[in-house]
């Protein structure tokens, strides 16, 4: 006999919460301990499990084994306590998910295209688990959060992202689907490890790879034309070309450059107003030229032009420094992106400084007012950067955005001591709260440290574009996302906040966002007519939510 379909389907059952009346119905009597449950108290025990577990890791292994099992209960359990479960099935844990991903291997999810595959790649999108797809996120594994290639085991991102999209944006996990484009790893670590379950295999590049990933694109725009494909943790070599071949072709967006983007500008909104300041009067510097740190700074510059600055003067106040230092338009080794944020030599000529400046002659030799960190470098942020950059600028806005928390360019703490509570500070893994309010004043209740993370932007962009039924992500909704964001920012009205919204209300400020991203699709004409009542009514219409 057949194990009972109903009972194993993870989106259907409701295990010990089936009632008498449904266990005789679906021929369940006998399958199931006698006492019948409510919804609540099997989200109850589940946390006792969590809680009984002996390291994230372990608690992180439970969450992804419960939503093979229940996806019902996995989301009510996560919706029940956001602030704690957000850690455990995202940054930072996640990390040490894709790390450990062939030795903690238990039930297959989603797709793998591996590229000995690829004359296979339609019928490998034909075997997806369910037919209908709203959001797909894909990834090659080769730049994990701040890890670097972590091949195969890349896959624990897009599962990890897509299961916020529902419990923040509301998609149905059903109409969801991770991908792991698998192109080898040039890990070596996996590469000798036994147990290692992706290609064993150096990665495939250049034409071969862009071909690959082209078959794979033109695959999903004939299976799934109204899908979105979202693009997740791409090597910066290849993040912004895919981006830029795909952004006019399809419903498409790279959660890293654009997502990031949107957030960061959320929370410098929120920081500006605390700080009294307007970004075009800062000067901003951004440690870090990969991908994201590039699509954060075109975010700021368009930010600042918007503001009323000229092309030019927006440049001349944004700084960028990679590992050799900054960015300039003597140096061979830049990309056309990176090269647009490049200063002419003699911006820093007179400074005496042998060879490229580093970041720390950068604050020596400026008043910098913004400073964020999208390296990877742990601890860059050094005592003695924060000290300088304190000294002359009244509150220094300052964001270690690097994940997960281990790559963090400094510890919140340790800049709120380092400025006497002056900095406004925003990080993108958690960290526990700090005791002074944002007037640097001690506080008699924690401060949340703002988690300025993608999460804030990708579950509303992906809400968005379902309900508006868009074509295309455009730059302009983008730019509606971080405006709506930043007009959430609890530190617009209340000093003492943080400057992005509480977990707790994440899914009413994606509620505001997602109409804000509809809004301006219908605007950019990339989604049919409808006014903002009939938007409204369609996100509600297409938000799900966990029960049975
Ligand atoms: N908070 C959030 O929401 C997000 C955070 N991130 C985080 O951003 C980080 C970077 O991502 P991405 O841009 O794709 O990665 P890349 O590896 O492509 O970019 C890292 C950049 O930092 C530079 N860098 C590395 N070490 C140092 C150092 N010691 N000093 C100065 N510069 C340094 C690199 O220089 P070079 O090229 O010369 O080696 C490169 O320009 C990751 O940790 C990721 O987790 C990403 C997206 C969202
Ligand atoms: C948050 C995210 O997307 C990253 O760190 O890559
Ligand atoms: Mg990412």
């Amino acid at each position: 006999m057949e194990p009972s379909p109903l009972l194993n389907d993870p989106l259907r059952t409701k295990g010990t919460a089936f009632t008498e009346a449904q266990r005789r119905e679906h021929g369940l009597l006998g399958l199931l301990p006698h006492s019948v449950t409510t919804l609540d108290e099997q989200v109850r025990r589940s946390w006792n499990e969590v809680r009984r577990q002996a390291t994230d890791l372990d608690r992180y292994v439970y969450l992804r084994s419960l939503q093979d099992r229940n996806e019902n209960l996995f989301y009510s359990v996560l919706a029940a306590d956001v602030p704690t479960a957000l850690p455990l099935v995202y940054t930072p844990t996640v990390a040490e998910g894709c790390r450990r991903f062939s030795e903690l291997w238990r039930r297959p999810r989603g797709l793998y295209l591996s590229w000995p595959d690829r004359e296979h790649l339609r019928e490998m999108l034909r075997n997806r688990p369910h037919s209908d797809v709203d959001v797909i996120v894909v990834t090659d594994g080769q730049r994990i959060l701040g890890i670097g290639d972590q091949g195969v085991g890349g896959m624990g991102i897009p599962v990890g992202k897509l299961s916020l999209y529902t419990l923040i944006g509301g998609i149905d996990p059903a109409r969801t689907l991770p991908i792991l484009l698998d192109v080898g790893t040039d890990n070596a670590d996996l590469l000798d490890d036994e147990f290692y379950l992706g290609w064993r295999h150096r990665r495939i590049d250049d034409e071969a790879y862009v071909a690959f990933v082209e078959d794979i694109v033109a695959a999903v725009e004939d299976e799934m034309p109204d899908v979105l494909l979202q693009w997740e943790d791409f090597a910066t070599p290849h993040a912004a070309p895919i981006l830029e071949r795909y952004r006019d072709r399809l419903l498409t967006f790279n959660d890293d450059i654009q997502g990031t983007a949107a957030v960061a500008l959320g929370a410098l909104q929120g920081a500006a107003a605390v700080a009294g300041t307007r970004l075009r009067d800062q000067q901003v510097v951004m440690l870090g030229a990969g991908s994201a740190g590039i699509g954060v700074m075109d975010m700021v510059r368009q930010e600042m032009i918007d503001e009323g600055a000229s092309d030019d003067e927006a440049r001349a106040h944004c700084w960028v420094v990679d590992v050799r230092g900054l960015l300039t338009t003597d140096r061979d080794d830049l990309s056309d992106d990176q090269r647009a944020f490049a200063h002419d030599p003699s911006d820093v000529s007179g400074w005496g400084v042998d060879g490229l400046p580093g970041l720390g002659d950068l604050v020596e030799h400026l008043d910098v007012g913004v400073l964020l960190g999208l390296s990877t470098a742990q601890g860059a942020f050094t005592e003695e950067i924060i000290r300088t950059m304190a000294a002359k600028v009244d509150r220094p806005i300052v964001f270690p955005l690097s994940n997960p928390t281990s790559n963090a360019e400094a510890r919140p703490a340790d800049v709120d001591d380092w400025t006497d509570g002056k900095a406004l500070i925003a990080t993108g893994s958690p960290f526990p709260p700090l005791s002074r309010d944002q007037k640097g004043e001690h506080a008699d209740r924690d401060i949340p440290v703002a988690q300025c993370n993608n999460v804030y932007i990708f579950p509303a962009v992906g809400l968005a574009v379902t309900a508006a039924r868009a074509t295309r992500v455009t730059d302009a909704m983008m730019r509606a996302a971080a405006r709506a964001l930043g007009d959430a920012s609890p530190a617009l009205a209340d000093s003492h906040a943080p400057l992005l919204p509480a977990w707790a209300d994440v899914r009413d400020v994606a509620d505001g966002i997602a109409l804000a991203v509809a809004a301006q699709a219908v605007a950019d004409g990339v989604a049919p007519k409808a006014d903002d009542d009939e938007l409204r009514a369609a996100i509600r219409r297409t938000r799900w939510s966990p029960g049975y």
